[in-house]
């Protein structure tokens, strides 16, 4: 019988992706404040740091030169030129984290994500967050004030073909509401926790309600 390390839930990988502007930041805020069992997966990137964002906390912020080294470390777990920067997830303490039960949360592109997949079928639950219409994505990154007008029309040029991949998300939720769009994505995460096949701890009490 596996003892009982084993039988530990493996923790979630769970990805939020969406066209910037579309509100995954905010949303992974909103479930990082409420899902104590849940963290983010902070991730490496050469672009500049924006007001308000903490190294560390938000993203490691690194040089063209660090990131080179990383790759060439063979650092991470995946990573992808994104609007002119590069952007990769270090495998650092989310491998030992995952294999405890850890979940973790991770604010990546659709790039990540496939690479994600292929590394590891099972533990990924994937959500892509669409806005409500292609105006309203406009305003939102007009609103949000970190951007100058060309990135915006870059960030603008780029969202049709980030949403065509919504297909390859497990599930899809327009942030309408924020509100709401949060409660959807939180039940989601506590739903995949509840799966059967993830429940790999319950056998011995399972077994015993049957002996
Ligand atoms: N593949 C990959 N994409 C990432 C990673 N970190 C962030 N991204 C994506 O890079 C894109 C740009 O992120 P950012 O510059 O923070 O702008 P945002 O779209 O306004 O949040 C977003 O689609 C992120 O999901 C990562 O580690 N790997
Ligand atoms: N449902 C919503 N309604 C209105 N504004 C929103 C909504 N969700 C997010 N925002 C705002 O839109 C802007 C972009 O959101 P952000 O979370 O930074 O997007 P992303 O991380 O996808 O680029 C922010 O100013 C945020 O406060």
């Amino acid at each position: 019988m596996a003892d009982q390390e084993d039988l530990h839930r493996r923790g979630l990988m769970f990805i939020l992706s969406s066209p910037s502007g579309a509100g995954k930041t905010t949303i992974s805020h909103m479930l990082l404040t409420a899902d104590e069992e849940i963290k983010l997966s902070v991730s490496a990137t050469t672009r500049p740091r924006r007001e308000g964002e903490i190294d560390g906390i938000d993203y490691h912020f690194v040089s063209e030169a660090q990131f080179d080294e990383m790759v060439e470390k063979d650092d991470f777990y995946e990573w992808a030129h994104v609007f002119n920067h590069r952007y990769g997830t270090p495998k650092g303490y989310i491998r030992s984290g995952l294999k405890e039960g850890q979940d973790f949360l991770f604010d990546i592109d659709w790039q990540g994500t496939q690479q994600l997949y292929q590394k590891d079928q099972q533990d990924v639950v994937s959500v892509f967050i669409l806005p409500p219409s292609l105006v309203e994505l406009r305003r939102r990154l007009e609103s949000r004030g970190t951007d100058t007008a060309d990135v915006i029309e870059g960030r603008m040029d780029r969202a049709r073909g980030e949403i065509s991949h919504w297909a390859e998300y497990d599930y899809v939720v327009i942030n309408d509401d924020v509100d709401q769009c949060f409660v959807k994505v939180r039940e989601i995460l506590h739903a995949e926790r509840m799966k059967r096949t993830r429940q790999t701890g319950l056998i011995p009490f399972v077994r015993e309600l049957m002996e």
